[in-house]
Order: C-alpha cells, then sequence, then structure tokens
C-alpha cells in the first residue's frame, strides 16, 4: 500500500526497544532497518534486485560523491537517483558535511556552511545548509539529512559545543530550506560530543523543532563502544517516541543489537560492504578473514545454515584462493554473504522485539559469534 505521506509507527516494544514501520510513498521500511551504503549511486559489487532480496528496505546515498560525479544536476536530469540507480525503494542520502571533513582537501568550516576542494580533481564547491538540501532534493532522496558538523572524539568540551550549536542553526536553515514535502522527510541530527549536557541540549532544542526524525551523529567516530552506548542512553530519554532514531555510521554487529536494545531504530555503515571487499565475513558464528592461509583447504561453506547462496554453496577454499587472487568474483560474494548476515540478524531483531524475548535473542546471538571465534 502506498501512502502520500511519510508515517513512522512503533508496532511493539521490549524495554527502550522498539520494532515498527516507516511509510513512504515508496515504501515500508521496517524498523529495527540496516541501510546499505549505496556510495555512488550502487551498493558496491551487489544488484539492486540482490540488495532488496536479502531483506533491505532502504538503501543510503552519499550526496558528497554524488554532487562531484556525476553531479545533483545531472542526475535530477536523468529523472532521479533512483530511476539512475535502479532502485525504485526510499532512498536515504546524508547531507554531505561528514564526509567533507574525511575526504576532500583544503576544506574550511563557517557559519555559511563547508568550503572544501573536491578529491576528484581539485575544484572548490561551497556547501550551505540550503545547497545541501536542493541537492539532496534534486537527487530524489526520500529522507534527506541535515548539514552538521560532527567532531572528532575525543575533544574539548568548547570544542563539542561549538559544533553542536552550529549545528542546530544549521538545523533550522535546512528546515525552512527543506519546507513542506508530503511523503518525504528531514531528519535532524543530533551532536554534543561526549559531554551529556550538551546531548541534552541538542536533542531538546531538535525536538523542538518538530521534524519527521532524529539522528544520533558525532558517534562511532573513534571512541570505544561504552562511550558511544553511555550517549545513546544520555540522549534517547529526551528523543520523542514517536519518530525514528537513526544512529549514523554503526557498525559491527555488537553495536548494532546493544544500539537496538537503548531504542535505535535505524542503521548505516560501509562495514559489511567495506569488509567484504576485503576478504572479512560476518556469519552467525562470528568473524572469519578469507585472507588467512587456514581456510586454503577448507571445503565447507561459510554457513550451511543461511539462505544465502554466497554463504552456503562455495567452499571457503575456493573463497580463499578469490580473495588471495583479488577476483572480482570474490568480492560480490563475500560482500552478499555479509549484507544476507546483517538483513538477518535485523530480521531477527524485529522478530525478537515483537516477540518479547529480545534479551535471549541478543544473548543468543553473542553465543553464536564467541563460539565460531575459537
Ligand atoms: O555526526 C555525523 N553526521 C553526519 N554523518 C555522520 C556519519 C558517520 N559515520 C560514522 N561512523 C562510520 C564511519 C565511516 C567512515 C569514517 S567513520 N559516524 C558518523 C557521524 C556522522
Amino acid at each position: 500500500m502506498t501512502t502520500e505521506s511519510f508515517t513512522f509507527t512503533v508496532n511493539k516494544t521490549d524495554g527502550a526497544a522498539r520494532t515498527g514501520e516507516i511509510r513512504m510513498p515508496r515504501g515500508v521500511i521496517r524498523t529495527p532497518a540496516f541501510m546499505p551504503v549505496g556510495t555512488a549511486a550502487t551498493v558496491k559489487a551487489m544488484y539492486p534486485d540482490q540488495v532488496k532480496a536479502l531483506g533491505a528496505d532502504v538503501v543510503l546515498g552519499n550526496t558528497y560523491h554524488l554532487m562531484l560525479r556525476p553531479g545533483a544536476e545531472r542526475v535530477a536530469k536523468l529523472g532521479g537517483l533512483h530511476q539512475f540507480m535502479n532502485w525504485p525503494y526510499p532512498i536515504l542520502t546524508d547531507s554531505g558535511g561528514f564526509q567533507v571533513m574525511s575526504l576532500s582537501a583544503l576544506r574550511k568550516i563557517d557559519e555559511t556552511g563547508v568550503t572544501f576542494q573536491s578529491h576528484i580533481d581539485g575544484s572548490t564547491h561551497v556547501l550551505t545548509p540550503e545547497r545541501s538540501i536542493e541537492i539532496q532534493g534534486l537527487l530524489g532522496s526520500d529522507i534527506q539529512m541535515q548539514l552538521d558538523e560532527c567532531v572528532k572524539l575525543p575533544c574539548s568540551d568548547e570544542v563539542a559545543e561549538k559544533a553542536m550549536r552550529l549545528s542546530l542553526r544549521w538545523a533550522e536553515r535546512c528546515r525552512v530550506a527543506f519546507g513542506e514535502q508530503p511523503g518525504k522527510a528531514m531528519f535532524g541530527i543530533v551532536q554534543g560530543g561526549a559531554v551529556e549536557r550538551l546531548r541534552i541540549e541538542s536533542a531538546k532544542e531538535l525536538t523542538a523543532l518538530d521534524l519527521k526524525g532524529y539522528a544520533i551523529g558525532g558517534l562511532a567516530v573513534g571512541e570505544p563502544q561504552d562511550v558511544m552506548l553511555r550517549m545513546i542512553e544520555t540522549v534517547e530519554p529526551h528523543m520523542p517516541k514517536e519518530k525514528p532514531r537513526y544512529l549514523m555510521g554503526v557498525g559491527t554487529p555488537d553495536d548494532i543489537v546493544e544500539a537496538v536494545r537503548r531504542g535505535v531504530d535505524m542503521f548505516d555503515c560501509v562495514m559489511p560492504t567495506r569488509a567484504g571487499r576485503h576478504g572479512q565475513v560476518f556469519t552467525r558464528h562470528g568473524r572469519m578473514n578469507l585472507r588467512n592461509a587456514r581456510f586454503a583447504e577448507d571445503v565447507s561453506p561459510l554457513d550451511p545454515e543461511s539462505k544465502c547462496t554466497a554463504s552456503n554453496t562455495y567452499s571457503r577454499a575456493y573463497l580463499h584462493h578469490l580473495v588471495r587472487s583479488n577476483e572480482i568474483l570474490g568480492m560480490m560474494l563475500l560482500t552478499w554473504n555479509n549484507l544476507a548476515y546483517y538483513q538477518e540478524l535485523m530480521a531477527g531483531l524485529r522478530k525478537a522485539i515483537a516477540e518479547g524475548r529480545l534479551d535471549d535473542y541478543i544473548g543468543e546471538v553473542k553465543e553464536g559469534w564467541v563460539k565460531g571465534e575459537r
């Protein structure tokens, strides 16, 4: 059933954890949701149909990459990102700001926005809150992220406060620039470093803007997991229960289950796709690196219990050979396996919350990871 509006419904809770649905014109996002990252208008080494078949309801597009190549106006001229990449379902785009800070050269951040040089051809670009929302609109994005300033951790309270306040002013400018777009959403991003009072203030100020959803930013930037989890626990009570919470850039399976337990609904991370291209696999029995010589004559599949062909058919010996030979099929099969496992985990979390047995389920998956790692 399609709808002209954007609605979020929490169907069941288990402690702070929730399972529900975001309903949008292009489809339904079942939460907790993992969004595969489709940086340059492709989830690397995957066909869109495959990504969908694994259970992904939404993918992430990177504004920074697409604004530089092929360009937002060009994507719009070609019918928008959904048409361009043959992904007719919901797409969430980030604002571009985070990747400017981590990928571009010669960048400057001030009240107006972020000025930077393209890492591709050195051309100069200015990303303001207004231009970021305009670009995301040109791409045809269903869920658009505000432009924000994410500080690396550890940092001083002053640095965290300055960036948090700038991000709040930019949230307001993005809200104005976004206007009213039925069926689409603009999410604010909670900042504040590792400073609890700043996190709470950021959440309260953003809640007052009455946005359609809220991300928790400024985490998974090098801090220990316990600091990340403490920040989620700090800020969650100050975020509206009836709106989606999106933890940006997270994470490993363990990060995800612990954040779901604490009330997070949406995740994105390059981990399953990037690790897959480098020979690292995620399974219910833990992680393995297929480059390791111990797999050279291991005829067993990655995971016979998995429904995914990449996981239940090919021998580890063959995958080891493909990875060592840097064969394209190796990247394809391991990416496929990893995304299959991440989506299987998300489906298990949604089911466990619906059945009120989240703690048991998390206990079971963690036991599986440890047993396999021995
Ligand atoms: O506050 C943020 N604002 C906007 N985008 C983000 C993306 C993020 N991605 C990570 N971690 C995953 C990483 C990917 C590459 C380097 S760290 N943390 C993140 C924080 C933010």
